[in-house]
């Protein structure tokens, strides 16, 4: 019987002007969502990093906890990488299996209820190379990215479901704003993890 919606754990393309987005649904795991997603929330030393706008300290929207083998600048912030444990490996490994990229760092992030967010951003990084491949895979509540074109402003909204893996690359970065709102609507816990590669 042909799968007509993840034919072998392909990522599906999402069609963008001036950039490439791809979705899987479900990424295949050897484990279910839910234990991957309480694993992670238990194993990980989630922190409130701060950032400064205009000189005053504020704690970001959301905890995060930075992996890999390459210190990385996010936000402004030099983070020091955690190494990676055998659970993020195996979850690396299925990455990469699906998105055919290669990755050796992945950022977390937990955001705890609908209070929780991300300002719109790319990550442009100078160390991740031009036209990077970041791979994005969501676990528990859904919440929705919203990418925002740079010069015409035009829209699209991408729900980010449970085991589901966002593929961002070529000029997306370049091109395109990312984050991810508050909501209204009451949520529950959701952990992203954002695999890149960083130079
Ligand atoms: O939580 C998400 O899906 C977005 C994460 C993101 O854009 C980032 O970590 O750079
Ligand atoms: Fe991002």
């Amino acid at each position: 019987m042909v799968d007509l919606f993840n034919s072998l754990g392909t990522p599906v393309p999402i069609p963008i002007e001036d950039g490439e987005l791809a979705w899987l649904a479900q990424l295949p795991l050897a484990y279910p969502n839910d234990a991957v997603f309480a694993r992670l929330l238990a194993e990980t030393p989630w922190r409130a990093e701060t950032v400064v706008v205009f000189g005053k300290r504020h704690p970001q929207p959301r905890l995060t906890a930075w992996y890999g083998d390459a210190s990385y600048t996010y936000s402004g912030l030099r983070l020091e990488p955690l190494p990676w444990t055998p659970l993020l490996l195996e979850l690396r490994t299925a990455v990469e299996a699906a998105s055919k990229g290669r990755f050796n760092s992945v950022l977390l992030n937990l955001y705890r209820n609908e209070r929780d967010s991300m300002g719109m951003h790319s990550d442009d990084e100078p160390e991740l190379g031009p036209g990077p491949v970041i791979a994005s895979l969501s676990f528990g509540a859904t919440r929705t990215l919203m990418l925002r074109h740079k010069r015409n402003k035009d829209t699209l909204r991408v729900p980010l479901t449970d085991g589901g893996l966002l593929l961002m690359a070529g000029a997306t970065q370049e091109n395109w704003l990312h984050g991810i709102n508050k909501s209204t609507r009451p949520l529950g816990t959701r952990i992203n993890l954002t695999f890149r590669y960083v130079v």
